[in-house]
């Protein structure tokens, strides 16, 4: 992410910008769409798009980018949009059989002091016979969770709730989000010490990587309930003032977060790599746009999936902090719950089923 953020610094900033709109914000044009790995090793996502459509509020304006020595394409015609058919879906790499392993060794290595909290994920695979059309994905996605934030980003497409970082002109905000349950339940969540305890970990990793950057940091004593469909979560928004540094920087700061990784980081992290028997890649990465002052939104890859190369496959992922006090069929249940919004977007009837059935016990 230091890389990139070097390159576009220094790309970007020789762009010159014609401005027909009126706005004054378009003259921060051109904008990056970006989505980079879980693991430093996996090969991030860049795209400075041809030609944009942005939108602002009620605003909306046409960028177009022209690279010098290169002739501009004329723009195709979009096909319309398609449903994918005869949706199948299989055992991911990460089965249920083999997560509820890992969760059993997980829980052992927690009680015994190894972490205080690692965050294990699994995957299911749903294939179709016709290519998977990512903008019904996140049409469909944007229809059903308005107060999430929708990507779609090298094949990678998912609604997250979860913002790591929004950079505007030096304010830096930051949703935090861990402990989870079903929708209703938010007063006992509330009240969960565990949870409260899960959550706490997120908000102050977070906080611990922007205070040594931030001339002034804000962080609530307590989380609000962020309510979605198919869970609520406790959710903490943390404000800091920083200058100097992008959206990337800034997201660079913060990844991995205790919120997709656990506590303390570097002990989670080698736990998380050895127990589950899936390749995150960019789920549970950072994912989302920057601008040419270096103004942008990351979000953490969440309820998303990845397409695979043909189109004809995409690969679902959901994890969850494991405490030490942690039951794991609640957890299990928790990962279903938010692999709920992708299956729901792909026109999957059942989603618990399917789950199931892609879940080889
Ligand atoms: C890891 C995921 O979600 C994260 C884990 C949460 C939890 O453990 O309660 C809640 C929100 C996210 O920070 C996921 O959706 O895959």
């Amino acid at each position: 992410m230091r890389e990139a953020s070097r390159q576009w610094a220094a790309g970007a900033a020789q762009a010159s910008v014609t401005n027909n709109s009126g706005y004054e914000w378009a003259n921060s044009a051109p904008f990056a769409i970006a989505s980079f790995g879980f693991a430093e090793q996996t090969p991030g996502f860049v795209a400075v798009p041809e030609i944009a459509v942005v939108r602002r509020g009620r605003e909306t304006v046409k960028v177009k980018v022209r690279r010098e020595g290169s002739h501009s394409s004329s723009p195709k015609t979009p096909e319309p949009l398609t449903r994918p058919a005869n949706l199948h879906t299989a055992p991911g790499r990460m089965t249920q059989g083999r997560w509820r392993a890992s969760l059993d060794e997980l829980l052992r290595a927690l009680r015994a002091g190894a972490a205080s909290k690692v965050v294990l994920s699994r995957d299911i695979l749903v294939t179709s016979e016709s290519q998977i059309d990512e903008r019904l994905l996140a049409s469909n996605l944007h229809d059903r969770y308005p107060s999430t934030w929708v990507f779609a980003a090298g094949g990678l497409i998912g609604a997250t709730p979860e913002m790591l970082a929004s950079v505007q002109n030096g304010t830096v905000r930051s949703r935090v989000l861990a402990g989870t349950a079903s929708p209703g339940a938010g007063r006992e969540l509330l009240e969960s010490v565990k949870n409260r305890n899960e959550h706490h970990f997120a908000v102050e990793s977070v906080a611990r990587a922007l205070a040594p950057l931030a001339e002034e940091l804000y962080v609530p004593a307590d989380p609000f309930l962020l309510e979605l469909p198919n869970v609520v979560h406790l959710a903490t928004d943390v404000t800091a003032q920083i200058s100097g540094a992008s959206a990337l920087d800034i997201a660079g700061a913060l990844h991995p977060t205790a919120a997709v990784c656990g506590t303390p980081t570097a002990l989670a992290f080698d736990l998380l790599r050895r127990l589950e028997g899936t390749e995150r890649g960019r789920y549970s990465g950072p994912v989302g746009w920057i601008d040419r002052t270096g103004s942008g939104e990351f979000g953490i890859a969440l309820r998303c999936g990845q397409l695979e190369q043909d189109r004809r496959a995409i690969r679902l992922f959901a994890g969850g902090g494991i405490m030490p006090d942690s039951i794991p069929s609640v957890e299990l249940a928790e990962t279903s719950a938010k692999m709920r919004p992708m299956l729901e977007a792909l026109g999957v009837e059942d989603s618990r089923a399917a789950d199931l059935s892609g879940a080889e016990l």
